[in-house]
């Protein structure tokens, strides 16, 4: 078992270093990394994820390599179109309604977004915090950036209905789906066009699998922002999914500053492959937890294992 610790480039939703653990069993390497202000209780389909990964595998692709956009963090113009030239990507998704922010700045980074994407596709994602006027009125001045869509512009399901009742701009739910009670109130209320799917908060693949049956929206697949260890098991969901009309949220490893693999999943011309990977044992050492967190994520572990 081993817990890493790895730098941010930038600030994403709130943190600048990614801490998690990873394990080996029988079908593989897995990745359990549920961020730190998940109490014991939410982490328990982390950890399902993590044992379907280590003990059982996933499901036969039906495709061998998975379109992903890429992630702007909620940075100035400059910074964000530098991001999307250097990604190789013609789909971007754009943090949006940062506290702390202003519409202005919004529209400062989906613009700059949009010339530097030219003809290709722009989301946004609010992470649930504007209030449905604010996302109605947001949305008013954004939408003229052609946005593919807007995830999560509002935090409950009935609020995410209302927008997508007043705007034409397309609703992605996100924190709808995967921290609900009931992952399809999102499709009974018609709070949504778009579901967003993520692995580890989920439970696993096949748990994935089963939403995406059920909910019968077209599915995608986005990471928690994992090594390309965890980032595998994303590339596995969005590679056994029947359809996969969009670009998915998996390009994030390009936001760490190192990497646990030689090959780490990462975009190339748009694309991801579909691989299980193995961690390398020096890029391992070097990104080596130290004995404090180790502890904390030993003792969050066993909370987690005993609560599940
Ligand atoms: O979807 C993407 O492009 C990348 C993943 C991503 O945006 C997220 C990863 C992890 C935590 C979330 O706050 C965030 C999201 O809201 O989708
Ligand atoms: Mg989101």
């Amino acid at each position: 078992m081993i817990t890493y610790s790895i730098g941010l480039k930038n600030k994403f939703r709130g943190i600048t270093v990614r801490e998690g653990m990873l394990f080996e069993g029988p079908a593989g390497w897995a990745e359990w990394s549920p961020f730190l202000d998940y109490d014991d209780a939410t982490c328990v389909s982390w950890l399902r994820a993590a044992r379907e990964a280590a003990e059982v595998g996933w499901p036969a692709p039906v495709r061998d390599r998975v379109p992903v956009n890429c992630t702007v963090p909620a940075l100035g113009p400059e910074k964000a179109a530098e991001i999307v030239r250097a990604s190789g990507c013609s789909t971007a998704k754009v943090k949006v309604a940062e506290p702390g922010q202003t519409l202005a700045d919004d529209i400062a980074r989906v613009e700059a977004v949009r010339d530097a994407i030219g003809a290709g596709r722009v989301r946004i994602d609010a992470n649930g915090a504007w209030s449905v006027d604010q996302a109605v009125r947001s949305l008013r001045e954004l939408r003229r950036f052609d946005l593919e869509y807007v995830e999560q512009p509002s935090a409950t399901v009935e609020e995410l209905a209302e927008v997508r009742r007043r705007t034409d701009v397309p609703v992605a739910a996100d924190e709808s789906i995967r921290r609900a009670e009931d992952p399809l109130l999102v499709k009974k209320l018609d709070a949504a066009d778009i579901a967003v799917l993520k692995v580890q908060p989920i439970g696993g693949v096949r748990a994935c699998l089963d939403i995406a049956e059920q909910i019968g929206l077209p599915v995608v697949v986005s990471s928690a922002l994992e090594t390309s260890v965890g980032i595998a098991a994303g590339v596995a969901l969005a590679a056994a999914l029947p359809e996969l009309p969009y670009a998915c949220g998996l390009a994030t490893v390009s936001m760490f500053t190192s990497e646990l693999v030689t090959e780490p999943l990462a975009a190339v011309d748009g694309f991801l492959p579909v691989k299980r990977v193995v961690p390398d044992a020096h890029l391992v050492e070097a990104a080596l937890a130290d004995a404090e967190r180790t502890k904390v994520w030993e003792e969050r572990l066993m909370r987690v294992r005993s609560a599940g």
